[in-house]
């Protein structure tokens, strides 16, 4: 585990793809969002809930739950902006904080450690990537970028996430895809539709094996 880094489950988005809050979504019979928070827990020292609305969850019992600084409904960056506003206010210790989505169940077990090892400086932020490309969603957060990140969200400047990481020297980590019988998993795989979840079920499967 790693020492003092609040772990943030983004799980505030709208599911338009899915059509119904994909947090709640049964995947093996368990919720995406039970999924990303059994995998977060090991990895971070505590675990918080960014949601919009109503959050049920077996494993979140007890956990802190809370919503975005706005309605603007400003993406997950403005998930990750409400994650280290939570932070500052909570974890008044803690330098960083790490993000995962609610919608990838198959996230890496060392994706907080190697992030961790990147940041070679306290106000570092450190992005995941795979072959399939920049992952801004999985991610280990300065606590003290929380107002350039407001302001810059503020501004409108939501689509162009990578010229805030850019401004902010951010460091990338690269993750290699999982090997299965079936061939490359690529441990972001993320559940967009109702199609993505389905081949989801059948990566679960797969990894039984
Ligand atoms: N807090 C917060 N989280 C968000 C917001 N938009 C997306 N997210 C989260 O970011 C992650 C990735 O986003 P998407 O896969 O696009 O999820 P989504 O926006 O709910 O789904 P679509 O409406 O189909 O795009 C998910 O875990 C979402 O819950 C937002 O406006 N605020
Ligand atoms: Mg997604």
């Amino acid at each position: 585990m790693a020492d003092m880094i609040p772990g943030i489950v983004l799980a505030g988005g709208l599911s338009s793809r899915m059509g119904r809050d994909k947090a709640g979504i049964r995947l093996g019979g368990i919720s995406l969002l039970d999924h990303a928070i059994r995998q977060l827990r090991p990895q971070v020292s505590t675990v918080a809930i960014n949601a919009n609305g109503p959050v049920v969850s077996a494993e979140g019992e007890g956990l802190a739950v809370f919503p975005d600084l706005d309605a603007a409904r400003s993406g997950p960056l403005g998930g990750v902006a409400a994650g280290l506003d939570h932070a500052r206010r909570h974890h008044p210790d803690a330098r960083h904080v790490a993000t995962v989505p609610t919608d990838s169940p198959f996230l890496p077990a060392d994706l907080v450690a190697r992030l961790h090892e990147a940041a070679d400086a306290p106000d570092r932020i450190v992005v995941a990537r795979s072959a399939h490309g920049l992952h801004p969603v999985f991610a280990l957060w300065p606590v003290a970028v929380v107002d350039d990140l407001s302001a810059w969200l503020a501004s409108g400047a939501v689509l162009r996430v990578r010229s805030f990481l850019h401004r902010h020297d951010a460091r990338e980590v690269t993750f290699q895809p999982v090997e299965t019988p079936a061939g490359p998993l690529d441990p972001f795989f993320n559940i967009n539709t109702p199609d993505d979840l389905d081949a989801a079920e059948r990566w679960l499967e797969v990894l039984k094996r």
